[in-house]
């Protein structure tokens, strides 16, 4: 990742003002310096690489590879730069919409309704009963990656409704308790609010029926076998990856997997 401080030159120089006009704020100012994000996918990659000195890297692999403060600074400027880009357009009276200068808003030329970033919620929920806890993956995670059960609350719903739902359609288990851990934003493949939880089952009770249409597999794990996954390092592609990994620490699952680990050793 590049902050760039100095003076932008080249490309970037050439559309300084235009460039500014675009920039979004991602958030509160670092180190008492103003911050801004701006999409550069229109400039030759090749000519950018060079002048911030890096390589672009795909977000979901820099999650591998940025500091604690940089991956939600990242996953919200590039959250607010494609809200920017899918919201160009009124969609009660198809005028055009114009941003603020922060970026935080748009407002319709027309009707003046004002349109906000938004985030959908999302419950993630780390199922344990007792022993074991339950991880699941979906055919489109990398090979040998499991998480925990998540899925987004419907119109209306509550967390703990849509907590137990998820539960019971996802892999057939009712929840006799639950508690909060934690949340997060998470930019992936939209904006979701990622909200965190630990729930129980009866072990009398935790015989498995797997959706296949959602999840291609979901089984127990003891600790032993989560504690050496927690040591396995996070596949990042080339070569066979390890038949069970789990997701990288920036990921509110990967928090949740510790934590499960942390109270059972306690
Ligand atoms: N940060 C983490 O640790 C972590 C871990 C697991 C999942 N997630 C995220 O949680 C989210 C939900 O996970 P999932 O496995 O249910 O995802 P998913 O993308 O498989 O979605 C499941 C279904 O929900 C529906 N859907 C999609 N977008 C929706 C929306 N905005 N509102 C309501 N319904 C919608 C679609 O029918 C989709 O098939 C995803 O964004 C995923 O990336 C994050």
């Amino acid at each position: 990742m590049r902050f760039l401080n100095e003076e932008p030159s080249g490309n970037l120089q050439n559309h300084r003002t235009q460039n500014l006009r675009r920039a979004v704020s991602p958030g509160e100012p670092r180190n008492n310096q103003a911050q801004f994000c701006l999409d550069i996918g229109g400039l030759d990659q090749a000519a950018a690489e060079e002048l911030c000195g890096g390589t672009f890297v795909d977000l979901r692999k820099s999650f591998f590879l940025l500091s604690g403060a940089e991956a939600p600074l990242v996953a919200k400027a590039q959250a607010l730069l494609r809200w920017h880009k899918t919201s160009g357009f009124c969609s009660a009276t198809g005028q055009p919409t114009h941003r603020n200068q922060a970026g935080s808003q748009r407002t319709c030329s027309s009707s003046a309704i004002i349109y906000y970033p938004k985030m959908s919620p999302v419950v993630i929920v780390l199922v344990s009963d007792g022993e074991r806890c339950l991880l699941g993956r979906q055919a489109t995670f990398p090979r040998g990656m499991y998480s925990a059960l998540a899925g987004f609350c419907d119109m209306g719903e509550t967390l703990e409704e849509t907590l137990s739902r998820e539960v019971a359609e996802e892999v057939g288990l009712e929840v006799k308790s639950f508690s909060f851990s934690s949340s997060q934003h998470w930019p992936f493949p939209q904006s979701s609010f990622m909200m965190a939880c630990h729930a129980s089952v009866s072990p009398a009770h935790s015989q498995l029926c797997v959706d296949h249409s959602e999840l291609e597999d979901a089984r127990w794990f003891s600790q032993q076998e989560v504690l050496s996954a927690l040591q396995t390092p996070p596949h990042r592609g080339g070569g066979a990856p390890p038949p069970f990994w789990l997701p990288p620490k920036h990921a509110v699952a990967h928090r949740l997997i510790t934590e499960w680990i942390q109270n059972t050793r306690s």
